[in-house]
């Protein structure tokens, strides 16, 4: 997944100067041109100190020829105004990085969204995904803002060292020599140091990410609960504080050795300094420099600091900015296998399908593990089709091979004798609804909840009422402050928090809103009581309107209630058939069954009535 272009910091860095162009042309080349402008402007400011010197003295240290009152006040004037300038163009540059920034970043984080929803679920359910784009998503939103505006500014430093150099070279060649032999030194050592304190910081990232961990655990809702109930405040914080002393007694020891050196080429600089500062006041004693000259290799050497201060501070950022950006192009290159095909096959009915399973194999990718093998399965139009199986045995994966949020390796997997793999994308979706196990809890109306199973279709209220009956939802939304336009979850103020069981009655109702003639239910009512169990599956068919469903349950007193039942266990199909031929058989259905029949003994005389 990685490609070579990611790899370089220079080829990241290229290209991240190219998606900074092609987010936003105009932002990059005002901010550039009056970067380039406020580069300019401080160098016209230093040239103007010189002759301004130069007029006053008359070039001579001897102030024989003073310049008259008049020149003086123009010089002053023309000084003034170019310092304005340097203010209005530093401001005004500012203000467009700012801009260029802030459109940048939307345009990646529009990127990413974009990648995100293609890419295969394969990659976020991979440790890559973990190494490149959490990471990436760690360092925070704000990130590609900063990449603009550290690029523009090293690139800003690094033109105005160029511009100093060049005004030193005009007084005397050597003194170039001098200021590099100042600066160079300094700017490689910062530069290597820089290097090393990111390969150091990455030595420490473990260490600091189980800090976080445990502070995480220490001062968030969900473990809060648990932290009080085992009492595992002061062994968490120990734990804790022994691994934030030991980063603490190693950061220290690293700044030591960084103080030290920082202090031998400061004393460098300062060295190459003094001797630049003789050569010019020496050759202002015997005439080959003038006064001005000595004021401006001052200001330039003093100048020429900051910005190479600057500079290292800025490529130190670049540098992490484009660890940054190489996680992000990495994700960005990511080619999604589970496309659809370029000329997809459209199914002839719209009719309930006919979902066959034939010979299917599945192993996930980057392992070499079987997880479902030689599985077969039909599930017939309008047919309940039930599904058990221990923990483990690879239930939810088959769930995912039939939404084709994977591929197999071998065997099919066909609606009415079409491959999915041959059948677009979008149309794979509108056909096969799912309720996941682990079901999304959104932080947002109820009734957005149940209408995003079906974005595309009509806003209809009575359609989404009709939908929360079916699920069994309607009875406590109308209890909820403000029914169906309830803000759920805790994320925002006034957000109403529900059970689990009330949420997963609402992740019910999402699925038998949207279109699809087939459901997939794993573990649809793993969180309801059994009361609450029996009345959903009582009238289990009429609710689904003639749907067909794959229910995955370990409730038997649900499965089997189902048509025909398929036992899986390992990744294997080892028993099948109904419920009354499953007991006949006298296998493991059986054995589970008879294990869990003193629980629902009870319903099962219900049902008798
Ligand atoms: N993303 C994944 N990558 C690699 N292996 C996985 C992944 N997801 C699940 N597995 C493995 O596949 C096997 C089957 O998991 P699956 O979730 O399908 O089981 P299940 O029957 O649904 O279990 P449960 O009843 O606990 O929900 C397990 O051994 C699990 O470790």
């Amino acid at each position: 997944m990685t490609s070579d272009r990611a790899r370089s910091p220079w080829a990241t860095l290229r290209r991240a100067m190219r998606l900074v162009w092609t987010a936003s042309p105009a932002w990059s080349m005002l901010s550039s041109g009056l970067m380039l402008l406020e580069i300019l402007a401080g160098l016209a400011v230093l040239v103007l100190v010189k002759s301004l010197v130069d007029t006053w003295t008359g070039g001579d240290v001897l102030l024989e020829q003073a310049a008259s009152v008049a020149s003086l006040v123009r010089s002053l004037a023309v000084i003034a105004a170019a310092l304005l300038s340097l203010l209005v163009f530093r401001t005004l540059a500012g203000l467009a990085r700012e801009a260029q920034s802030s459109v940048v970043a939307e345009h990646l984080q529009d990127r990413i969204q974009a990648q995100a929803i293609r890419a295969d679920l394969a990659f976020f359910e991979s440790p890559a995904y973990f190494d490149s784009l959490q990471r990436a998503r760690r360092a925070g939103v704000q990130r590609p803002a900063q990449i603009t505006g550290n690029l523009l500014l090293a690139l800003g430093s690094l033109g105005l060292m160029v511009g100093l150099a060049s005004l030193i070279f005009t007084i005397n060649v050597w003194l170039l020599a001098l200021l590099l032999a100042a600066l160079l030194p300094a700017l490689t050592v910062r530069l290597v140091f820089a290097r090393r304190v990111h390969a150091w910081a990455a030595t420490q990232a473990e260490a600091e990410r189980r800090a976080s961990y445990l502070d995480w655990l220490l001062t968030s809702d969900l473990p809060a609960r648990e932290v009080r109930a085992y009492r595992l405040g002061s062994v968490l914080r120990e734990r804790f504080a022994s691994i934030m002393r030991g980063l603490r007694q190693r950061r220290l020891a690293f700044n030591r050795r960084r103080s030290l050196l920082e202090l031998s080429i400061s004393v460098l600089a300062a060295l190459a300094f003094f001797a630049a500062l003789a050569v010019t006041a020496f050759g202002a004693r015997e005439g080959r420099q003038t006064l001005g000259d000595l004021v401006l290799l001052v200001l330039v050497f003093q100048r020429a600091q900051t910005a190479a201060q600057g500079l290292i501070g800025q490529l130190g950022r670049v540098y992490e900015d484009q660890l940054y950006l190489k996680w992000v192009f990495e994700f960005l290159d990511h080619r999604p296998r589970l496309v659809s095909p370029p000329a997809p096959t459209a199914l002839a009915t719209e009719e309930v399908p006919r979902l066959r399973v034939e010979g299917l194999s599945f192993r996930y990718p980057g392992s070499d593990r079987a997880v479902l093998e030689g599985v077969d399965l039909e599930l017939p139009p309008g047919r309940i089709v039930g599904l058990m199986g221990a923990n483990g045995s690879g239930k939810s994966t088959l769930v995912k091979l039939l939404c084709r949020l994977y591929d197999p390796q071998d065997g099919r997997i066909s609606l009415d004798g079409v491959d999915l793999r041959e059948l677009d994308l979008d149309e794979v979706r509108r056909r096969i609804g799912v309720v996941f196990q682990d079901f999304g809890r959104y932080a947002d109306t109820v009734s957005n909840n149940i209408r995003f199973g079906h974005v595309d279709g009509p806003e209809r209220d009575d359609a989404i009422r009709q939908a929360a009956i079916r699920a069994g939802a309607d009875e406590f939304i109308q209890r909820l402050p403000k029914g169906y336009e309830t803000l759920l979850g805790r994320s925002f103020q006034s957000g109403q928090e529900i059970s689990v069981g009330q949420w997963q009655r609402i992740a019910l109702a999402r699925a038998l809103l949207g279109p699809s003639r087939i459901l997939l239910l794993d573990e649809p009512s793993s969180a309801l009581d059994p009361e609450a169990e029996f009345e959903l599956f009582q009238n289990f068919r009429e609710r689904l309107e003639g749907r067909s469903v794959l229910l995955i349950s370990h409730r038997l007193s649900t499965l089997c209630r189902t048509d025909y039942i398929h036992v899986l266990d390992r990744g294997r199909i080892v028993e099948q058939g109904s419920h009354a031929e499953l007991i006949e058989a006298d296998g493991r259905y059986r054995q589970a069954f008879e294990r869990q029949a003193s629980v629902f003994r009870q319903f099962e005389r219900r049902l008798a009535r």
